[in-house]
């Protein structure tokens, strides 16, 4: 299969490695620094430093010879640079896309102008493609090292879930379909949020029943939010729920979850994302998340909470207070 994967940042290179042991894999990236690296010393040195890239694999900075003849395209940017990068692959192959191959998405998070899933930003600028998503519990250092991996295929288009899961279920990766499209979504993206809050609870030294308790309140609130759009309670004791939230909450890898550490530790958000030379996607998303959560009357106390905090409006220790604060209820 010829399969494009647009963004060359942590996740898109380990991706595109471990898709080119079976598949004929263009990488493309904006950014010249990361092709020139890639190009000559095969590694991404900016996202993906250490861990070679096949040989075997292309790479382009032109769209066009990216998405000419692919089979499958795979949105691998951030969410921010999802809207851009499929208008500009819709200038290119204008129309109704339906005849057009499938899109896939990578990304994990609310549009942060719009509150928009990854999915209905994609079907607004590639009118007619089947589009899709692959997400749960994947660290990119991971993948891209060859180590086993768990990941769900989400389609409301069962011939793209099919595809998807015959482009990446081989070698250390296994792929699972799901129908539930709205619900992996925000699986994926109301755990990095979590992640934000977990890392906050363990810089302040809070414990491990904190943690504990973050995560399975974390999970609820993920539940409500997404079955108030549809999705499936299901779907969140799956990969794309308790996986990752298990994965992202714990793990040292994540970087959401170092946003929190850093922020428990006094460090300004300013700083903090100046630094971590990724994309935090919980912050990003946040904003978006608890509007969208007003508007459809569902409570997201913990989310609510990483907002005041992000904000500025309330310590890690003051909303952690507040937390603690409210009103008992039924679990
Ligand atoms: N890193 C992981 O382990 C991992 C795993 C699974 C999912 N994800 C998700 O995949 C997405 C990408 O993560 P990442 O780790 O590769 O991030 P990263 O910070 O390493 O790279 C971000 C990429 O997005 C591109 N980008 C950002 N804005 C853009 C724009 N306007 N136009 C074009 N390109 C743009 C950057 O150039 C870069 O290639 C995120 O949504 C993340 O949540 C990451
Ligand atoms: O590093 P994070 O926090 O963006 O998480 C990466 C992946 O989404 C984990 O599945």
């Amino acid at each position: 299969m010829k399969i494009a994967i647009l963004g060359a940042g942590a996740w898109g290179t380990a991706l595109a490695i471990h898709a080119a042991q079976r598949h004929d894999v263009t990488l493309w990236s904006r950014n010249a620094q990361v092709l020139e690296s890639l190009r000559t010393a095969g590694t991404n040195q900016r996202y993906l430093p250490d861990v070679k890239v096949p040989s075997s694999m292309g790479f382009t900075d032109r769209l066009d010879e990216a998405v000419r003849d692919a089979d499958l395209l795979v949105m691998a940017t951030s969410v921010a640079g999802l809207e851009p990068v499929a208008q500009a692959v819709q200038a290119l192959q204008p129309g109704d896309g339906s005849a057009l191959p499938g899109v896939v998405c990578l990304a994990k998070g609310l549009q942060a102008s719009t509150g928009r899933l990854p999915h209905q930003v994609l079907g607004d600028a590639l009118p007619g493609r089947a589009v899709g998503c692959l997400s749960g519990p994947s660290f990119a250092q991971e993948v891209a090292a060859g180590l086993p991996v768990a990941l769900t295929a989400a389609s409301t288009d069962e011939a793209l879930s099919h595809r998807m899961v015959q482009a990446f279920h081989h070698g250390a990766m296994r792929a699972y379909r799901s129908a539930d499209l709205v619900g992996v979504e925000i699986g994926g993206a109301l755990k990095n949020i979590m992640a934000v809050a977990t890392g906050t609870c363990d810089g302040l030294g809070l414990g491990l029943n904190a943690r504990s308790a973050l995560l399975t309140r974390g999970l609820a609130e993920i539940t409500r939010f997404g079955m108030a759009q549809g999705a499936q309670a299901e779907t969140f004791l799956g990969l794309a729920g308790v996986g990752d939230l298990v994965l992202t909450c714990t793990g040292d890898l994540s970087r959401n979850r170092r946003v929190g550490l850093l922020l428990a530790k006094g460090q300004s958000l300013t700083d903090i994302l100046a630094t971590l030379g990724h994309v935090a996607e919980g912050v990003a998303c946040c904003p978006a998340v608890v509007a969208r959560a007003q508007a459809l009357g569902v409570d997201l106390p913990i989310s609510r909470a990483v907002l005041a905090v992000i904000e500025g409006r309330l310590s890690p220790r003051e909303a952690v207070a507040a937390l603690l604060a409210r009103e008992p209820r039924a679990e």
